[in-house]
């Protein structure tokens, strides 16, 4: 379905509740599976967190997780232990682009029997799930940190635990600390020191108990992104929010504080005012943070900055190739953009083009990252429905506060 976001005000002051982080949920969900004894909260109402609601209950021999990310890899793991158990790991069309050798080739050393069904190298995937004897495995480290979560979450399960050893410029590693972390809190005795990686099997009697997840500050960030766009005095309150997150997106706050939108910490929630700090060119290095790359970028074009963002190699095999993608839909809209296969320039911008139809190309965060244009000017967005991946009441939220959405 594609809609139109009119030229639109956002509400002097509004609130929204944002859904539980996507990350922590499907970890958390794992781990549920794992150690039952565990009661969650606040878990993510995104298609991706349903997905992996599902396939952890299903029987079914073979098990579909769509456009699904963490899932996919998260998954692979799991199946590899569930002794006796043989499943077909599948996805969509992208989903067989995206690739799985680097997690395949660490648990086949461990043990594991996994088979390519078409593409080696890429889903589908067989499992025959068997018990793992091995406890130590080496793996790259600057494809994808999903890779390494996935074995993680499954490392106090094996009757040694795991010893990982890291190799190359490790990527996205705040989602690395947020599954150790994770361990951490259900009980799991974990270390992360140089490029090892240590998880103890966890003791017999862990504590039942239950676990609230925080809102996603990914989803967050399309709210900085209205704030840094809009007059100044708003207000936009988002719950539920802590300031020591789990979450590497929090450094929204750090990174909003450049574009003028300063955030304030009270109780469960966060506030975001747009001050009348002068706006200045940006540079970033975002291998911590992949998933606001597409935020930022929009939010530097709509302020008419020039913004160099850096150390976003694994955008290139996310839901789309998110680096071409912004560079075609920012000229679209009349911006100038050179990218690499690991970073992104963007000129400074005179003017916007209106009524421009922007391409989501399956994407969540290209819908919601071009929807504050609309701030600006009328844009239309093509296959909108596409937000349920991580946030399915996106459009909803904004029509509350005050966009003018025509469907
Ligand atoms: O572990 C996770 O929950 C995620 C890790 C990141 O992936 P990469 O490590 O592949 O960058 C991130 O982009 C993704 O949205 C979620
Ligand atoms: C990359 C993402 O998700 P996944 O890798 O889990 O599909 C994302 O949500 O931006």
């Amino acid at each position: 379905m594609q809609i139109t976001l009119q030229k639109s005000e956002i509400a002097k002051q509004s609130s929204i509740q944002i859904t539980g982080s996507k990350s922590e949920s499907n970890r958390l969900l794992l781990l549920k599976a794992l150690y039952p004894q565990f009661n969650l909260e606040n878990i993510s109402n995104s298609d991706d967190s349903n997905l992996m609601t599902k396939a952890l209950s299903s029987s079914s021999d073979v098990v579909d997780i769509h456009h699904a990310g963490t899932a996919m890899r998260f998954l692979t793991a799991f199946f590899a232990v569930q002794e006796g158990r043989e499943v077909t790991l599948t996805g969509s069309k992208r989903m067989k682009e995206r690739p799985i050798q680097i997690l395949v080739e660490a648990l086949q050393e461990l043990g594991a029997d996994i088979e390519y069904v078409e593409n080696s190298g890429y889903p589908p995937i067989k499992i025959k799930g068997k018990k793992l004897t091995k406890n130590k495995v080496s793996l790259q480290a600057n494809v994808s940190s999903q890779y390494i979560s996935a074995l993680l979450l499954i490392a106090s399960r094996l009757e040694n635990g795991l010893e990982l050893t890291l190799e190359g410029k490790i990527t996205s590693v705040p989602y690395i600390n947020m599954t150790l972390s994770l361990l951490t809190e259900i009980g799991v005795e974990n270390s992360f020191e140089g490029n090892t990686i240590v998880v103890k099997p966890a003791p017999k009697d862990l504590e039942a108990k239950t676990l609230v997840v925080e809102s996603d500050w990914s989803s967050a960030s399309y709210y900085f992104s209205l704030a840094a766009l809009s007059a100044v005095g708003i207000e936009i309150t988002l719950s539920s929010y802590k300031e020591n997150s789990l979450q590497g997106d929090s450094a929204l706050v750090e990174i909003y504080r450049h574009f003028g939108v300063e955030t304030a910490f009270n109780n469960n929630s966060v506030t975001l005012t747009k001050t009348d700090k002068d706006v200045l060119p940006f540079t970033y290095d975002l291998t911590n943070a992949p998933d606001i790359a597409q935020t930022i970028a929009v939010t530097c074009f709509a302020l008419g900055i020039k913004c160099d963002l850096t150390g976003l190699h694994t955008l290139k095999i996310k839901e789309t190739d998110r680096l071409v993608a912004l560079k075609t839909e920012i000229e679209k809209l009349g911006g100038q953009v050179e990218i690499t296969d690991a970073s992104l320039h963007l000129a400074e911008a005179k003017s916007i083009k209106s009524d421009v139809a922007i391409a989501t190309y399956h994407d969540h965060r290209m819908a919601m990252a071009f929807a504050p244009i609309a701030l600006k000017t009328s844009v239309i967005i093509e296959d909108a429905m596409v937000v349920s991946k991580s946030y399915p009441t996106f459009w909803d939220d904004l029509e509350s506060i005050g966009f003018k959405i025509t469907k």
